[in-house]
């Protein structure tokens, strides 16, 4: 059993492909940034980390490269992930709020990933400066955000859609009894209208107009009444930047290979679910979470294909990370290591 009594001034980290939260027990969430470095290419040094970086992209000299250094929800640049969890942690015991100088960190990791890529994120968190570092599943992580009654005898189904990853899960008696996680999610739905545009007007757009593009007047299914939007970009016949409107129809005919993934994951994921954990759920409704949970009408399109009840939770972009918190304060409830957490120590 690992002691819990020093756990006030630890950390829960959602390391998220597209955001890292940090929450502080008492204190909530403390830091949320864009989870983006940027590097000087000719010195290796860090340029800058989180907004500062993310409003680099696209915009950087030659010399200055802008980086996601989490891609599809796990590491794909060891050192690079490892300065930006520093960074965070800094950021968080810049605020006073943290005393240890080597504080007990809990990260999320996606289900599906592999123990060499767990062993990743456990080692980058400890070179960061963790005295331990945990790693938790996230969609477990993401039911505790969201209140589901998580160690209860009853089935409770959550659908996490992130950047990189969507993360499908039942949850019952404090363990996921079947998941999927595909690497289809909120990144792959910008690409889709980044390609939808280049495709339809031979207009090139940047990765964050087609992002801006999805939140203002992405829709999972038709809207009621269609929206419009004005975009710029780059034509790509002429060279020269081109400013042009789209419609709401458009994108979500743009959007909906990927939705379809997203929708055909928590199907397979119920199909496997067994009958009582089922009848649960339709009781108690497929919870959303994560910021693609956010897509419009993306509720109504998955309760319509599933016959369920869907409901988005209170604040989707936040669960996973308060539920990382809390499963740290909780850690005395997690009874084996082959559960959904696993501990890694300096
Ligand atoms: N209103 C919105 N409508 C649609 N998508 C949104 C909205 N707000 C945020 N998003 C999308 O949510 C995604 C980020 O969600 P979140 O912060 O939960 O992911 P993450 O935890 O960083 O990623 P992952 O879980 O894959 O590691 C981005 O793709 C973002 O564009």
């Amino acid at each position: 059993m690992f002691g819990f009594e020093g756990f006030t001034k630890d950390l829960g980290i959602d390391l998220g492909t597209a955001n890292t939260l940090v929450y502080v027990k008492g204190k909530g969430i403390v830091v949320r940034e864009p989870s983006v470095v940027a590097i000087r290419t000719d010195t290796k040094t860090i340029e800058a980390v989180g907004e500062a970086a993310k409003k680099m992209i696209g915009r950087t000299p030659g010399n200055i490269r802008a980086i996601r250094p989490m891609k599809d929800g796990v590491i794909a640049d060891f050192e690079t992930t490892s300065t930006m969890i520093k960074y965070f942690i800094r950021q968080a015991q810049k605020q006073r709020l943290l005393f240890q100088r080597h504080p007990s960190v809990m990260v999320c990791v996606p289900s599906g990933i592999t123990a060499v890529e767990k062993r990743a994120v456990e080692d980058a968190t400890r070179q960061a400066g963790a005295r331990d570092a945990y790693t938790i599943e996230e969609p477990f992580a993401a039911a505790i955000g969201a209140d589901l009654p998580v160690w209860e005898p009853t089935g409770s189904m959550v659908v996490d859609i992130g950047g990189g990853t969507t993360e499908v899960a039942v949850i019952s008696l404090g363990g996921i009894v079947t998941s999927r996680s595909i690497r289809v999610a909120g990144d792959e739905m910008d690409e889709a209208i980044t390609q939808y545009i280049k495709r339809t007007y031979n207009l090139m757009i940047g990765e964050r107009t087609s992002e801006q593009i999805k939140m203002e007047i992405g829709s999972a299914l038709p809207m009621e009444t269609s929206a419009k939007l004005e975009i710029r970009g780059r034509d790509l016949v002429s060279g020269l930047p081109k400013t042009m409107s789209i419609s709401s129809d458009e994108i979500t005919e743009a959007l909906s290979d990927t939705v379809n993934s997203i929708v055909d994951a928590v199907k397979v994921t119920l199909e496997k679910c067994p009958p009582e954990l089922s009848a649960d759920i339709m009781d108690r409704g497929i919870v959303l979470t994560g910021g693609g949970g956010l897509l419009r009408n993306l509720d109504r399109l998955l309760a319509r294909e599933t016959g369920m009840p869907v409901l988005v939770a209170e604040n989707p972009l936040d669960c996973v990370a308060i539920g990382t918190g809390r499963a740290l304060e909780n850690i005395h409830l997690f009874k084996t290591r082959s559960g959904p957490t696993s501990k890694a120590r300096r």
